[in-house]
């Protein structure tokens, strides 16, 4: 584990995990003060020797302190709630933001689960971790070293316990963190994988139902679950052995121990208050004990959460720096230069790609499946960026210009509408605050959507999604064109984001926005004949290149 990455995670939080960790040792400490007090209080009782009123005050002692520990106790809860809390929101957040950064080949690299895996549980076990867990560990080791330090105070005779209980103790410690480790990284990896599944189930649901497919998935995720069942019965198993057999080890050691300090009893050599003390030292040793070998497993576990999450942080995201240039200017000129571009799998998708698109024009790009057209629209927006050759916008390299800049640019439709739960409003928005009303309902007019959310009964603050109205495919993709026209964009990319309308339905709507684009450039990504009517120019591509250029409806 990377000490300085952990430390780097508590920073901000060390003033509050400090207030913790001085509760905690404040309770160690009188915890510690206890069976000193007990010792003497019992003594009294056993012995009925001494006066009343020493009696009282030993007494009153002991409750004061008992209540002392129940305060320090809820007190070091209360700081550890807020702390641990705020630590796990925090990790969340900075691991939402890196997770958005990354580009989008990261995410087409199919680690879904991964990623939903340390968003939820495994940030939440790494916050519990560093809260809770790293520092409880002075105190317990303050509560276990002072028990034992003074136990053997009162008598020196009990130091043959160390050498027979510290490397006993220091060997279960290293088993059982070999073995949780290397489980804690099946866990996690099964676990994801349980998630993906349930996930990837939930997005395909009517395609399950339509195919009658609902037993078969039912098992796929019936035996991802057992392999995570077996694994976690296998932790839940170590730690019903680990917990018994520590219990065990410490119980015996102290049974062991009341024996001979009884029998030193007997022989006049200790004390009654001093046989006490050893008691409720012994009843005070058995928690830091039997916990600090179970935290040595925690530690294990969170390492592999640890570096996971250091993992994911480590990818390097993309560039995006805010950029307010206005975008209003570009006439959306559109240059391919001999652009290649390969996927990880080593799969070329463009090759020599070259094109020239003017201001103004509507282009249709068609051919067959996997030609490489929305390649060239993912190079376009810069979701990839090529391995050879150069885009070039209003004759500017798109590499020297800044993504935020470029995707202000292009107002992109693509061929799955991505509408999220809330208002049409909100969609059409899409958390951009400062357009209007005037704006949000001029691009739904464009998209000629504004009719059917005027008829809704709440119009633009209709509710759409899990919570709210059900809208058909067709408006559905109305929504998402308005959404892509609200800030005007010089260049707007359509991937077979018109086929939903009708043939007239489409052609109108082409027929507006180049009105409305005022001579800016539509790229039409589309199969469909009667779209391709609607270009000025067709490009036709096949194995990643341009293999014709023709006049359209011209
Ligand atoms: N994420 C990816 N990883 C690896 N290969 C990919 C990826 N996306 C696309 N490809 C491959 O790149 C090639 C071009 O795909 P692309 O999606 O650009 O084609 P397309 O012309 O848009 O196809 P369609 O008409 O079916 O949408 C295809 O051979 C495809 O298999």
């Amino acid at each position: 584990m990377t000490l300085r990455f952990l430390f780097g995670l508590m920073r901000p939080f060390w003033l509050g995990l400090l207030i913790v960790m001085c509760l905690m040792l404040l309770e160690s400490v009188a915890l510690l003060a206890l069976p000193a007090l007990g010792g003497r209080l019992g003594a009294i009782f056993l012995d009925q020797s001494a006066q009343p009123v020493r009696r009282e005050i030993l007494l009153t002692l002991v409750l004061g302190l008992l209540i002392a520990l129940a305060a320090l106790r809820m007190g070091s809860r209360f700081v550890y709630a807020a702390v641990s809390q705020s630590l796990l929101a925090k990790l969340r957040l900075r691991l939402m933001d890196h997770i958005q950064r990354l580009p989008i080949a990261f995410h087409q690299s199919g680690r879904r689960g991964d990623l939903i895996a340390l968003l939820t549980e495994e940030s939440a076990r790494l916050g519990t971790f560093i809260s809770e867990t790293l520092v409880s560990v002075p105190p317990m080791i303050l509560t276990a070293l002072g028990a034992t330090i003074l136990m053997m105070r009162i008598d020196l005779s009990l130091l043959w316990l160390v050498p027979v209980l510290v490397p006993l103790f220091f060997i279960v410690l290293r088993i059982v963190g070999r073995f949780m480790r290397r489980l804690g990284e099946q866990l996690q990896r099964e676990h994801a994988h349980a998630i993906a599944i349930a996930e990837e189930t939930l997005e395909m649901l009517p395609v399950i139902k339509s195919f009658n497919r609902e037993a078969q998935v039912r098992q796929r995720y019936a035996d991802q679950t057992e392999v995570v069942r077996r694994l976690e019965l296998r932790r839940e198993r170590l730690f019903g052995v680990l917990e018994p057999v520590i219990a065990l080890t410490v119980t015996v050691s102290a049974t062991l121990l009341l024996y001979l300090a009884g029998s030193r009893l007997s022989e006049g050599q200790i004390e009654t208050a001093e046989l006490v003390s050893l008691l409720l030292y012994v009843a005070v040793l058995v928690r830091p004990v039997g916990s600090l070998a179970l935290l040595y497993g925690q530690f294990r576990t969170a390492q592999g959460s640890l570096s996971r999450l250091q993992s994911v942080l480590g990818e390097s995201p993309e560039q995006v720096e805010q950029s307010d240039k206005d975008i209003h200017h570009l006439r959306g000129d559109i240059r391919f230069e001999g652009v290649s571009f390969s996927y990880p799998a080593n799969k070329t998708a463009v090759t020599g790609l070259s094109f020239h698109i003017r201001p103004g024009e509507v282009v249709a790009i068609t051919g067959d499946n996997g030609a490489g057209k929305s390649t060239a629209v993912g190079l376009l927006l810069g979701f990839f960026r090529p391995d050879a050759g150069r885009i070039v916008v209003d004759d500017v390299d798109t590499a020297n210009l800044s993504l935020s800049t470029l995707r202000r640019a292009v107002g992109y439709v693509p061929q799955t509408r991505h509408l999220m739960d809330g208002s049409i409003r909100d969609n059409i928005r899409f958390f951009d605050a400062e357009l209007s009303q005037a704006q949000i309902e001029r691009a739904a007019r464009i998209a000629q959507a504004h009719d059917f959310i005027s008829a809704l009964p709440k119009g633009y603050d209709t509710l759409i999604g899990d919570k709210g109205v059900r809208l058909s495919g067709g408006q559905q993709q109305r929504l998402a064109l308005a959404r892509a026209l609200v800030n005007d964009p010089p260049i707007l990319v359509l991937d077979e984001a018109t086929s939903m309308y009708d043939i007239e339905g489409e052609h109108a709507f082409v027929e507006e926005i180049t009105q409305v684009l005022q001579g800016r450039t539509v790229i039409l990504i589309t199969h469909r004949p009667a779209s391709l009517k609607l270009a000025d120019r067709i490009l036709r591509m096949a194995h990643g290149r341009v293999v014709s250029d023709e006049v359209g409806r011209a």
